[in-house]
């Protein structure tokens, strides 16, 4: 028995209503098109086509898995960030839009200080799939990026997706604590580290993604101290530090760096929702005397 196209999306729209799916239509559509590897125009010029029954319940079955929470991005086994498709799945966190601006911002302080085309070396932090690392590989040839993480899995994704943008050969995937792998003193670190407070994550995130890519601690904040304990003696200067962060946490964070970095420039990005999640912290030169941890308040 074959099913017409849009019989198949109008059940799996109503699918995932009945479940709440906030963006039902889309998450269908999505669904469907991957499985038919169709562009959003060659569906809708197809909805009155026929398909057969195997391929219907295979894409029942993709459909399901959204209605019980799983995100898009592990169904499809793709995300698209900074206009590059990257691959995704169970192993690493779903790439998320704050961390272009995280991306963005950080450019923008590369092209201020001149470093586009300058053999500067940047470090993603906790890179996962690789987004950070790749596309800036991709788009600035000079750099020299490495990338590290904690999980040996989702550096496995990260490799996928450096081969996938032709930049294996330029990033350095390194596998161990923040940047204590390095085996030089970066100029700049960016990273999008877990800074969740993991309870108040929403559930359907917190039961799918790695924890290890969410948890944070208490306040979420244990991991931007030890990175800039690491950073302290572990970056080039002048440098900066570029850090996604929590929308409560930009006060914590501020004072964090100033404790760590006196005479740091330190500045707070906030998102299209005016909320902060970006901070940069410029550090001109070498830092006497070193401040230890016991000394933080925060
Ligand atoms: C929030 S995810 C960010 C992933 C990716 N950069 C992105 O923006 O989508 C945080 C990543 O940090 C890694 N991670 C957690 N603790 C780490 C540590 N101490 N050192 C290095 N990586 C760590 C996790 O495995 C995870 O891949």
């Amino acid at each position: 028995m074959t099913q017409r196209v849009k019989d198949l999306l109008a059940r799996a729209v109503q699918r995932l209503v009945e479940v709440r799916d906030s963006t039902a239509q889309l998450d269908a559509e999505v669904i469907l098109r991957h499985k038919l590897d169709l562009s959003r125009a060659e569906l809708y010029a197809r909805l009155n086509d026929e398909v057969d029954d195997h391929t219907s319940q295979e894409y029942y079955l993709l459909v399901e898995r959204r209605a019980q929470g799983e995100p898009v991005a592990y169904i499809t086994n793709t995300r698209e960030f900074m206009a590059l498709d990257f691959y995704v799945d169970k192993r690493v966190l779903v790439p998320r839009p704050e961390t272009e601006l995280l991306v963005e911002f950080s450019i923008n302080k590369l092209q201020e200080k001149g470093w586009m085309d300058q053999e500067i070396v940047l470090v993603d932090v906790g890179t996962g799939s690789g987004i950070i690392a790749v596309y800036l590989a991709v788009r600035f040839p000079h750099l020299h990026v490495y990338a590290t993480d904690i999980s040996d899995e989702a550096l496995e994704v990260a490799a996928i997706n450096a081969r996938r943008h032709g930049v294996a050969e330029r990033i350095k995937l390194l596998h161990g604590n923040l940047i204590e792998p390095l085996d030089t003193k970066p100029n700049i670190i960016i990273s999008n580290p877990p800074y969740t407070v993991i309870a108040q994550v929403e559930p359907n995130v917190a039961r799918f993604e790695p924890n290890i890519a969410l948890d944070g601690g208490p306040k979420g904040l244990a991991i931007f101290r030890e990175l800039f304990t690491q950073a302290k003696s572990g970056l080039t200067r002048p440098g900066f530090i570029a850090l996604e962060i929590g929308a409560d946490q930009a006060n914590d964070v501020q004072n964090l760096s100033k404790h760590f970095f006196p005479g740091s420039h330190v500045e707070i990005h906030k998102d299209y929702a005016g909320l902060d999640r970006v901070v940069i912290i410029e550090v001109e030169q070498e830092i006497t005397p070193a401040i230890t941890e016991t000394q933080t308040s925060i």
